[in-house]
């Protein structure tokens, strides 16, 4: 059993690659995936209940009074949160764990579980953002959102334990093993999460 499991969090500026380069460089690790729950409808280019545990606001808005979430947080009109219940079940099993969270839930994570929680923080420049999501064919909609949320989550990066420029995506998938690697052991092969 791994006494002290990690929490790396993946951080930074929307738009700048976290999801993908998280998953990339963590798929078939061993480090889990914490799938966040949102109220927001699915993309169209999202594959419902790949990144997110897709809810109503009715679901979310009860789960969230019924103490459902270990953190959860507004962002314009919709709602995130980690459950409590994957979250410890995954941490009391010993596995280390991933997230992709914003400045605020990163915060309670550190609030719950101090030095183990390792924040990774990505980031573009603004251009790049937007080209990057005009090529994906994203929404202008979407595109102003994640814009405007920019100026206060790039100030972020000097609370962070690990910052990296998102130019490249295999350059960051390996800086992104070569820091979790560093915390867990090597992420080549699936940890040893059992005893
Ligand atoms: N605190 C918190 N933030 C979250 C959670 N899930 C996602 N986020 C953050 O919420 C924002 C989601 O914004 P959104 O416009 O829907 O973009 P997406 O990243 O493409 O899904 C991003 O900044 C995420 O880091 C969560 O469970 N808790
Ligand atoms: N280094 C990169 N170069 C080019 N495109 C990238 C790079 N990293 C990510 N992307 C693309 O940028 C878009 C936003 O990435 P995503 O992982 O959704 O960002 P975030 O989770 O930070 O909002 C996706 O279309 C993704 O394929």
């Amino acid at each position: 059993m791994i006494s002290s499991p990690y929490l790396f969090v993946f951080t930074g500026t929307s738009g700048s690659g976290r999801k993908t380069a998280a998953h990339q460089a963590l798929k078939d690790s061993g480090v889990q995936h914490i799938v966040s729950c949102t109220d927001r409808p699915p993309r169209c280019i999202e594959q419902p209940d790949g990144d997110y545990r897709y809810l109503s606001k009715v679901q979310f808005e009860l789960m969230k009074r019924n103490d459902f979430f270990a953190e959860s947080v507004r962002i314009d009109q919709f709602h995130y949160g980690i459950g409590k219940k994957q979250l410890d079940a995954a941490l009391h099993s010993g596995r280390h764990v991933y997230m992709i969270l914003n400045r605020e839930g990163c915060d309670v994570m550190r609030e719950l579980h101090g030095e183990r929680v390792i924040r990774i923080f990505l980031y573009v420049d603004k251009a790049t953002v937007q080209e990057r999501l005009e090529a994906k064919g994203m929404s202008y909609e979407v595109i102003d959102r994640y814009l405007a949320h920019y100026n206060d989550e790039v100030t972020y990066r000097k609370q962070c334990e690990h910052v990296i420029l998102n130019a490249d995506l295999n350059e960051t998938v390996q800086q992104v093993r070569d820091i979790v690697g560093r915390y867990v052991g090597s992420t080549r092969a699936p940890y040893d999460s059992g005893n």
